[in-house]
């Protein structure tokens, strides 16, 4: 089975768990747009959901596949958001913002009772640092907020090379947000938490690919099969 395979068996588990009425936020990514077809042939068969996207690229998709679509503006909370990730640990830490969708896909995950993380088995890594961690920044100032971000890693026991992330034609990549990313590749993040609330102080920060304490589950798809891993802690508990 290649891995498109797989993360399509990981999106067919996630399916399992939306009842008809839900309110879903639909992740973005490789992974995640599977979800959204699936979920799409199920709406065309009958099942009733709404759904929030976490980007542009989500949006059409949804669209495209005659989810129907609502916004954070118009109700009060989501069920369940279905999203991948870059790299997941045993704790449900995450990295995720690999495609650049991180800040709407914490506001997202962040307002839903559920976040079921959906991924082929490459993403489970026992310490998260080897994907570069993504840092959403605002443009003005990026020479100091650089620095605080670098004064940030050394005060949490990591290190690494930052670039700023250029699109496919050599351009600034620029967010749904309009802001730009910078990658930092550390390798080997210690204390996610940590790191999360240090990246989280900066001004020039607007938010960062560390999602702690937010999935309630990880959705595994490898060559042996499905693995469901949830969360020990309850939803926002970060210690
Ligand atoms: O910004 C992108 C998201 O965080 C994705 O969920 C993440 O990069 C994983 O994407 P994929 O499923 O394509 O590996």
């Amino acid at each position: 089975m290649n891995m498109d395979q797989l993360k399509r068996q990981a999106a067919a588990r996630a399916l399992e768990e939306v009842r008809d009425g839900m309110q879903l936020g639909l992740g973005t990514g490789s992974t995640a747009k599977h979800f959204v077809e699936l979920l799409g042939e199920r709406v065309a068969a009958g099942l009733k959901v709404i759904g929030v996207p976490t980007s542009e690229a989500t949006r059409a998709d949804a669209l495209r596949c005659g989810v129907p679509l609502t916004t954070l503006d118009e109700i009060d909370h989501l069920d369940i958001t279905v999203d991948g990730a870059d790299e997941i640990d045993p704790e449900l830490n995450l990295i995720k913002g690999g495609g650049g969708a991180l800040l709407r896909e914490k506001i997202v995950a962040a307002a839903s009772d559920r976040m079921i993380v959906i991924a082929d088995d490459s993403k489970w890594v026992p310490t998260l640092g080897k994907f570069p961690l993504p840092v959403e920044v605002i443009p003005f100032g990026l020479g100091a907020t650089r620095r605080a971000i670098e004064k940030a890693f050394a005060e949490c026991g990591v290190s690494g090379q930052m670039a700023v992330r250029k699109a496919k034609d050599g351009h600034v990549f620029v967010t749904d947000g309009g802001h730009w990313i910078v990658d930092a590749q550390l390798g080997r993040i210690v204390d996610p938490p940590g790191l999360a609330k240090a990246l989280s102080a900066i001004p020039g920060v607007v938010e960062h690919g560390l999602f702690i304490g937010l999935a309630s589950s990880a959705v595994l798809a490898g060559g042996g099969g499905i693995r469901v891993i949830e969360r020990r802690k309850p939803k926002g508990d970060q210690e």
